[in-house]
Order: C-alpha cells, then sequence, then structure tokens
C-alpha cells in the first residue's frame, strides 16, 4: 500500500505558470515586481529558502534582492535596511527572515515593515486582517498548504484537523486560514481546527482523531505512526538539514507512510509552496502598490 505523495513541486511549478503570466501583464503597464530578502547571520533553513527564491524568482520574470547581514547586526542598523527596502519604488515584497539572532527583536522588525510590503504578514495590521477574515496576505507556507489540500481534493469543509504548532509564521495563521469561513476564490476552509503544541496533553489522542495533521512543531520526530490514523492527510511543514547535507521534515518514522493516505515529502512538499505562494504575494504587493485591483 502506502501514501498517495502529494507532489509539492509539481503542484508550485503549475503555480508558476499563472504567476508569470500576471507577471507578463504587469510587464505591460512597465511593473516588474521585485522581492527582497533580509537574512541576518546563516540560519541553514533560511540559506535553503534564499536560494530557491532567487532561483524562481528568475524564472518568473520577478526581481529579487538579497540583503544578507552579519549576525552581529545591531538592531538599528537592521531597522535602517527595513527603512530602505520600504523607501525603494523597486522593491514591491520585504521579507526578514526568522529566527532572527536571539539579541534582535523580531517583532519591531515586522511592525517596522511597511503593511504594504509585508509579503510574509507578519505585520499586526496583516495578521489581524487574516484573523478578521479579510486577509491582504497571507503567510506563504499556510498558503501553500492551503493550495495543496485543494489541489489534490483533500476534505477540509467539516474535517477534523490537528495543526502542529501554533508559531506566528506557520501554526497560527494557518489555523485561522483552515477554520475560518472562505471568501469567495478564496482557499479552503470550514475545518474544525485543534491547535497542538508541546504542552498538548495526550496528543496522540487529538492527532489520532484528526483526518489531517499538519505538522509544523520544527522538531524532527515530531509525528510517529501511532499518532495517525489510518487514511489520514500529513503534511510535514518541517525543515532540517542532516550533517550530510540531506533535507528531512518533522516526520522521521518511515512507517507514517504505511498508515497515511497522502503525505507531503520533504524535498518537494510544502518547500516548494512556500516559495512559489511568496512569489504570490509579491505580485498581490505590486499590483495593490500600483492601485491595481489585487487579484
Ligand atoms: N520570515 C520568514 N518566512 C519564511 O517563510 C521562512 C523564514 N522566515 N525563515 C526560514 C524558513 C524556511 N523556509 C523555507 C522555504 C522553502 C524551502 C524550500 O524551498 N525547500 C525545498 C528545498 C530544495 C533544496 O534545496 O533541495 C524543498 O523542501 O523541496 C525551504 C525553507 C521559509 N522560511
Amino acid at each position: 500500500m502506502g501514501a498517495t505523495t502529494i507532489d509539492g513541486k509539481a503542484t508550485a511549478a503549475a503555480e508558476r505558470e499563472r504567476i508569470a503570466t500576471e507577471v507578463t501583464a504587469l510587464g505591460e503597464h512597465g511593473i516588474v515586481p521585485g522581492l527582497a530578502a533580509v537574512l541576518v547571520g546563516d540560519d541553514p533553513a533560511s540559506e535553503v529558502y534564499v536560494r530557491q527564491k532567487e532561483r524562481m524568482c528568475e524564472r518568473v520574470g520577478m526581481r529579487s534582492l538579497g540583503e544578507r547581514l552579519d549576525a552581529e547586526v545591531s538592531q538599528s542598523e537592521l531597522l535602517e535596511v527595513v527603512d530602505r527596502l520600504n523607501a525603494d519604488p523597486a522593491v514591491s515584497g520585504i521579507i526578514v527572515q526568522m529566527p532572527l539572532p536571539d539579541h534582535l527583536d523580531e517583532v519591531e522588525a515586522q511592525e517596522r515593515t511597511d503593511p504594504t510590503k509585508d509579503v510574509d504578514g507578519l505585520h499586526p495590521e496583516n495578521a489581524g486582517r487574516l484573523m478578521r477574515g479579510d486577509p491582504r496576505f497571507v503567510p506563504a507556507t499556510p498558503l501553500g498548504c492551503a493550495v495543496l489540500l485543494a489541489t489534490y481534493e483533500i476534505a477540509v469543509s467539516g474535517a477534523n484537523i490537528v495543526v502542529l504548532g501554533r508559531s506566528q509564521l506557520v501554526g497560527r495563521p494557518l489555523a485561522t486560514l483552515l477554520s475560518a469561513k472562505p471568501s469567495p476564490g478564496g482557499p479552503v476552509g470550514n475545518a474544525t481546527v485543534t491547535v497542538c503544541h508541546t504542552r498538548t496533553r495526550d496528543l496522540a489522542a487529538h492527532t489520532r482523531a484528526a483526518d489531517v495533521i499538519v505538522v509544523a512543531a520544527g522538531v524532527a520526530g515530531a509525528l510517529t505512526a501511532d499518532m495517525v490514523s489510518p487514511g489520514a492527510t500529513v503534511i510535514d511543514v518541517g525543515i532540517h538539514r542532516a550533517e550530510d547535507g540531506s533535507l528531512h521534515g518533522d516526520v522521521t518514522d518511515p512507517t507514517v507512510e504505511e498508515v497515511a493516505g497522502a503525505l507531503t515529502p520533504v524535498p518537494g512538499g510544502v518547500g516548494p509552496m512556500t516559495v512559489t505562494m511568496l512569489l504570490e504575494n509579491t505580485v498581490r504587493a505590486a499590483r495593490i502598490q500600483a492601485g491595481l485591483p489585487a487579484v
């Protein structure tokens, strides 16, 4: 038997064809969407992200700008970079990659980002709009997960979904998105969502009752086969680099694949969708800044 593989790489490639068409249409208005990523220090997951982002921007005809800052950079120097990108008309979207080194204040950097350029959706205004059911930028990873579920026609409406993880970037917004009343043309919603985390008592009881489990714990080994009900869908958001350079998700137990009905691989699952939805948000940002209707 074995689970259906949810092919994020192929789904992302199809989504990029649509995005490339939108980029071409904007080009006719003289607009080239540009994405700036601020990377402080050398977090390995962020390094993977930067590289993929630059490749994919190029493929769809967008501009990509990398701002690499030393791990020792001060908070005021970081904020100056954000201010400069806010003021730069060639920059449509800005992301400050997480996690930042401990001496830096992430929230202050997020609040400093122009909310119309905040393609990660982390500015309180954008996070608040998502909570209110009127999103401007849905964070790329949650949006990518929702698009995968829709593409593979995995029932979300009325389903029991466990989101394992409660980060501002993934778990929190994903739970909001999946439980929301979907807006017309918007992504999937109407699920019954349980947000679980490291302090959840009897986690396995929750995951075993789930039709869909999204593992966004950031901890390798967070989900084992005994925690999965037969046929359930498992979306693995984790990304870890092993000593030998290979990439792995939060799911490390190989028997999960024998129990689950569908499973995202790492690499080739959520990762490529994240990059692609970031491009989508950047096109949206460019349209908003140009006074065009957001698509
Ligand atoms: N503000 C912020 N927003 C983020 O969205 C964010 C972040 N900070 N910090 C770092 C993490 C990590 N992340 C990845 C996205 C895509 C891949 C990706 O493309 N993965 C490919 C790997 C391809 C390869 O190199 O082999 C895959 O899974 O197939 C990886 C990692 C986004 N993050």
